[in-house]
């Protein structure tokens, strides 16, 4: 979807949100006459919006939920507690000391309120000398203007409708509150209390939507603490059990409107207008809600249009086309200042680059070398010193050479056999060539990247192209972080972790499709060896002992910014669906052992003194952790008394080689059957090759 169109579809969402809040505050008036209680009844409210919210949080968001943890849980109850259990608390009672029409007029301070909160905790710029940074805050004051205007000034009447909708005790439920038993201050703390927590609650849901980027499952998780907290406020103090009574029509109305309207939709359209466009842009249309009563009320309900709601709603409106004007600078400043800084990364790879930018980039890189490549150095002090001047250095320590070639960056793509329904996890996505080319692909992409520049780099070009919703980053070392559930792999990686990434894909617990990796070319045809070849060695060995490896292209090192000293390729692969049934940490320690020298016959490698030491205490330690399996598989309590002495150890272990015809065998040359079956001799005979638990390195 274009950027113009995504635009379009927040102010339409926005449109929607307010005026069905709109109608919240004369419900919730209507709601406090029937007489419901103001702890029960919201409550009841947010156990609607929940059973709403949390089956299309479990459906749709399935993949690409991120993993829980108590930091996040913390979050999303302190969320729950200021954005709904206080902010409806406070407004419940504001209400009730207050009217709906004063009510709704407080509210407006809120795009004030988070616009200065946003602003200085760095989520909202504000560049006053910039006509993006002036629109932005002349807009949002304007409009609160405004609907100060409409509240506080009525002017002659300008228009007089013939007939009226709805009857006006409808609206106020036949009764209103007696004047005299409000209490008008402490109606006002309140709505300046749920102004506050309103406010907190769309500043502090946009850095926490960026680690927990699953909108639905995002707002349940604040509702159902709400759920909690209200339960435990009314347990303790509605103690009258008529007051948890639904008592009638009326009541189930307002109850299914304020959960279903007041608050199922409208958390979700403010969760996914925050998420796209930022904390002010939801503020900046609250007055929106002013002057919607205002037309319901000269329409649904028969009153006069006056000045002063005329004057207002010409000011909400201007005020909020400054604030949009305003976004709409903003996003095309960045965008300039980003190509300006980051041309040679950037441009050559755009959606709409081609063959002859991606020359002309490389041609702009080649005359900028000099200076480009002293940005790529390890050295921390001379990168920090340089980073001024370039924007962006390339660390070589992290493995930074980035896939510009649009056509290769397709091929791979396409090679991956990516699905539109798929979660697709990018090792090292760094400033997104390829993630904006999975991002079209597919449905979402998990994206692990360890260095926090590229992620803002990232990031921003992600928003740019509002596609931010798609894409779940992690910013953490990949080697340590768990995975969330995804399809598949595709990825340009970092070649210095390549075989502790590769050992983490296929021993891991991820369940995947298939892993399409660019590597090393080196590193890829030692993947690619099959047993019988001459470079036929550990890595593939174990790899291809639950998986198979497939080779899809080379790429030449002329493909890259900046350039590496060597080729790559690009090689696919995909996990068995039968896996051997194996002890993998024997396995792996057994193939360490036999591949170490991988030419020398098996009987001249375990006739080494040195090995035949190793393995003997490996074997001590082995029966302790495996001696239940001994026994069950031998039935023959020989087997645990192991012979301590080194030589009748040695005789066994050669025995058993010479017994079963590998003396003679050089590892390299066996199949994965045979190896298998090696290692079961041995350990049949209690002899183990594995004690401690392994490093992923050590693959
Ligand atoms: C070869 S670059 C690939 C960049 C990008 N995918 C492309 O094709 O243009 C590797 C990326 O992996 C990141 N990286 C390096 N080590 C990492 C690690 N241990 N965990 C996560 N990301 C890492 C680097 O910062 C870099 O952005």
């Amino acid at each position: 979807m274009s950027p113009v169109a995504t635009r379009a579809k927040l102010h339409v969402a926005m449109v929607v949100f307010q005026t069905g809040y709109a109608g919240n505050h004369v419900i919730m008036r209507f709601a406090l006459n029937l007489g419901v209680s103001k702890l029960v009844f919201p409550l009841y409210r947010t156990i609607i919006a929940l059973s709403v919210l949390a089956p299309s949080a479990y459906f749709l968001e399935k993949k690409e939920r991120p993993g829980m943890n108590t930091s996040l849980l913390i979050q999303f109850f302190l969320l729950g507690l200021v954005g709904i259990t206080l902010n409806q608390g406070f407004y419940i009672f504001g209400l009730d000391n207050t009217s709906p029409t004063f009510a709704s007029a407080t509210e407006n301070a809120v795009p004030a309120v988070s616009f200065l909160m946003a602003a200085l905790l760095g989520i909202e710029k504000v560049e006053l000398k910039r006509r993006d940074g002036i629109a932005k805050v002349v807009g949002t004051f304007v409009s609160v203007a405004g609907s100060l205007v409409i509240t506080l000034y009525k002017g002659p009447t300008i228009y007089e409708p013939s007939q009226r909708i709805m009857d006006q005790s409808i609206v106020n439920g036949g009764s209103e509150r007696e004047e005299e038993n409000k209490n008008w201050t402490l109606g006002c703390l309140c709505l300046m209390g749920h102004c506050l927590c309103w406010s907190s609650w769309i500043v502090l849901q946009s850095p926490l939507l960026k680690k927990y980027p699953a909108r639905f499952s995002f707002i349940s998780c604040s509702c159902f603490f709400a759920v909690i907290q209200f339960f435990g406020i009314s347990a303790y103090f509605e103690r009258d059990v008529e007051s948890w009574k639904i008592l009638s029509g009326g009541e189930v109305y307002a109850l299914l409107y304020t959960g279903l309207v007041g608050s199922a939709m409208v958390f979700a359209i403010q969760i996914y207008v925050v998420e796209r466009g930022g904390p002010l842009f939801v503020s900046a249309y609250l007055p929106l809600q002013t002057l919607v009563a205002a037309v319901l009320a000269t329409f649904a309900l028969g009153e006069h249009l006056y000045l002063g709601g005329m004057i207002g709603a010409i000011l909400i409106i201007s005020g909020l086309y400054l604030v949009v004007m305003g976004k709409s600078w903003e996003s095309q400043a960045l965008i300039v200042s980003r190509q300006q800084q980051q041309r040679f990364v950037y441009s050559a790879t755009d959606e709409d680059g081609d063959e002859e930018e991606h020359n002309k980039e490389k041609r702009l890189f080649r005359r900028n070398s000099h200076s480009r490549i002293r940005g790529y150095e390890s050295n921390g002090q001379v990168v920090e010193k340089k980073k001024q001047h370039d924007g962006l250095f390339l660390q070589k320590s992290k493995g930074q050479h980035l896939l510009t070639n649009t056509r290769i960056l397709d091929a791979i793509v396409r090679s991956s056999d990516v699905r539109p329904t798929d979660t697709v996890l990018e090792i090292g996505p760094g400033t997104g060539n390829l993630t904006m080319k999975l991002l079209e692909a597919a449905q979402h992409v998990i994206a692990v990247e360890l260095d926090k520049r590229m992620v803002e780099i990232l990031r921003a070009r992600v928003s740019d192209h509002a596609l931010q919703h798609k894409l779940t980053i992690i910013q953490k070392d990949v080697l340590k972080t768990d995975f969330p559930e995804f399809d598949l792999v595709v990825a340009n990686i970092p070649y210095n972790i390549s075989s502790p990434l590769v050992a983490k894909l296929v021993y891991g617990s991820n369940t995947f499709r298939t892993a399409t990796l660019l590597l090393q070319k080196e590193f890829s045809r030692r993947l690619l060896a099959n047993p019988g070849d001459s470079d036929f060695n550990r890595l593939a060995v174990n790899v291809k002992l639950l998986a198979d490896v497939k080779f899809v292209m080379d790429v030449s090192k002329r493909e890259f910014v900046p350039p590496p000293k060597v080729d790559s390729s690009v090689v696919m692969i995909t996990p068995k669906e039968v896996k051997p049934d194996v002890d993998v940490r024997e396995w792996l320690a057994f193939t360490r052992t036999c591949f170490g020298k991988k030419n020398k016959t098996l009987g001249s490698m375990f006739r080494q003194k040195k090995k035949v030491m190793e393995l003997l205490s490996l074997s001590e330690a082995g029966i302790a952790t495996n001696a239940s399996d001994v026994v069950e598989e031998q039935g023959d309590n020989r087997l645990l008394c192991l012979d301590t002495d080194a030589s009748v150890f040695k005789e066994r272990v050669i025995g058993i080689l010479k017994s079963n015809g590998f003396e003679d065998k050089r590892p390299s040359k066996l199949s994965h059957g045979q190896l298998l079956r090696l290692l079961s001799l041995f350990n049949q005979a209690a002899i183990f090759f594995h004690s401690l638990p392994m490093d992923l390195h050590d693959y």
